[in-house]
């Protein structure tokens, strides 16, 4: 899942390329440095244990404290790429009994929307057999089953330009269906205002 922001080109910026990105420092992770970030840190790798709604508000805290660097970073004119964002916060909590999607949206509404939100798409199945998947909390094909569904369920909201990925294709296929749309959800977006995330749909 990948969230694009943009703004304003650099003059000498050439659009969007992910090497041009990745100089310019526009790619962004949630940030497991920070004191909440250590937190969720330990939580994943099972050193610690956390209430389940805790979690959910931490996960959502450490992107608010990340938003003042990346209303600066666009000011600069530098295109962001988001690993994740608020639509994992709210996919991974609602997939735990109990938890309702409006609940667990909330704590994110007013965050900058994204211009662009990609999914990229693979089945549970397929993604177990992927580099490194089982070592963290959370990484079972049963719950990622039941996230996929939240996704869906996010993804029928019509104020966030979503669009679904095909990851089962081969890397520099997959590397050119996220530049296409990128090219042109920053063409878009070039010199509109920042939008709030949520803002309207949970208004009533
Ligand atoms: N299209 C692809 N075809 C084959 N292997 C791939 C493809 N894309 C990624 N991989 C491999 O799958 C593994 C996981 O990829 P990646 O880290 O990008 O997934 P992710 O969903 O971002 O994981 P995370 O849970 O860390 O967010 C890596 O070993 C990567 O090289
Ligand atoms: C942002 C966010 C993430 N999660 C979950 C999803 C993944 O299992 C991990 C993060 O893994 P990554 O490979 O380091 O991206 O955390 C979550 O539950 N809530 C969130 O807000």
């Amino acid at each position: 899942m990948l969230s694009v922001f943009h703004r304003r080109s650099l003059k000498f910026s050439s659009g969007f390329n992910v090497s041009d990105v990745l100089s310019r420092g526009g790619f962004l992770h949630a940030d497991r440095t920070t004191t909440i970030g250590q937190l969720i840190g330990a939580y994943l790798e099972n050193k610690s244990d956390l209430e389940d709604h805790t979690v959910h508000l931490l996960f959502s805290a450490n992107r608010w404290e990340m938003v003042p660097l990346m209303k600066k970073k666009l000011e600069q004119g530098i295109t962001l790429v988001v690993d994740r964002y608020a639509f994992s916060g709210v996919a991974f909590t609602s997939a735990k009994p109990g938890f309702r999607l409006d609940w667990c949206m909330q704590p994110d509404v007013g965050l900058p929307k994204p211009d662009l939100v990609m999914f990229l798409q693979l089945n549970p199945a397929e993604a177990a057999l992927r580099g490194q998947f089982g070592q963290e909390r959370y990484e079972t094909s049963v719950f990622q089953r039941t996230v996929q569904q939240r996704f869906e369920q996010l993804m029928k909201d019509q104020t966030v330009n979503w669009q679904v990925i095909d990851a089962a294709q081969n890397i520099e296929n997959v590397h050119k269906d996220i530049t296409a749309h990128s090219l042109n959800a920053i063409n878009k977006a070039q010199n509109l205002p920042l939008g709030e995330l949520w803002s309207e749909t949970l208004q009533n």
